[in-house]
């Protein structure tokens, strides 16, 4: 069954936009649309003018270096060492040399240290990933985006086991990086205030339709009730709990 339907859109190069909706409205499937993990079941899809789907497996491989995704929970191998996991977003555009010595003694380590500190990460580069909290994991995750040569950043649900203050921190460093790069973002968010306040185009999904996509002053209460709203018009009946049944004394020592 289709997720998504009869979106859509176009996005410039540079653009950041914020994708907003409630919990399964499709804000992942178009992530990973727009990733190129999975192809369209209809419609079109076009990069730099192309359908990344009817072009040869090798460069379709060749574009999709062009894109990084921030998925929310990153699969980053457990015993690596986080250097080598943040760095591991530029092999794509590595040469076999290059990438084999990345990956054994990373030579780029100090631009992962860089990132890293951008992200209130300063002194993590060399520990095991397994030995990180999931916010600090999550951060490795876009620690990877901030490194990577690619000119799509789609990031999904990028702060969502971050505290208030880092979760701040953390948007403002992906999209201050963005620009300075040119890359355009797109990041789901759950957090509608951070999507409103620090983004200046915002696309709101609800049940894997386009409601709204425009300017953060163009979205309202009602939007928002709408958008949020359970899709089930009525809550369901909740049957009564049973009586307790009293416990033999017995039981109870
Ligand atoms: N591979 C799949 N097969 C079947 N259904 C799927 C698949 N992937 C997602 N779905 C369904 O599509 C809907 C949208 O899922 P999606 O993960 O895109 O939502 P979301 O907006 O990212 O939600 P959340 O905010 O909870 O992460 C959900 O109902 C989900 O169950």
């Amino acid at each position: 069954m289709p997720v998504l339907r009869g979106v859509g859109l176009a996005l410039a190069a540079g653009e950041q936009v914020a994708l907003i909706g409630a919990s399964g409205a499709g804000k992942t499937t178009l992530l990973s649309a727009l990733a190129l993990m999975q192809a369209p079941l209809a419609g079109r899809l076009q990069l730099d003018g192309r359908d990344p789907w009817a072009l040869q497996r090798r460069e379709r491989q060749r574009l999709r270096a062009t894109l990084a995704l921030a998925p929310q929970q990153p699969p980053l191998p457990p015993r690596q060492r986080v250097a080598v996991a943040v760095l591991a977003a530029r092999l794509p555009g590595m040469s076999l040399a290059r990438s084999l010595r990345t990956l054994w003694s990373p030579p780029d380590a100090p631009l992962a240290q860089a990132a890293l500190e951008q992200l209130d990460l300063p002194d993590k580069l060399w520990l095991r990933v397994d030995r990180l909290s999931g916010g600090e994991r999550q951060r490795v995750g876009l620690a990877r985006l901030l490194v990577s040569e690619a000119r799509l950043w789609l990031a999904d649900e990028p702060l969502a086991a971050l505290d208030p203050t880092r979760a701040e921190r953390a948007l403002a460093a992906l999209q201050r990086n963005a620009q300075e790069r040119g890359a355009a973002l797109v990041c789901s968010l759950h957090q509608v205030d951070l999507a409103l306040k620090h983004f200046p185009r915002v696309i709101a999904l609800r049940a894997g339709r386009v409601v709204y996509d425009g300017a953060p002053t163009g979205i309202d209460g009602d939007l928002l009730d709408e958008l949020y709203r359970s899709q089930h018009d009525a809550p369901p009946e909740v049957a009564p709990l049973p009586q307790p049944v009293p416990l033999p004394q017995a039981m109870c020592r």
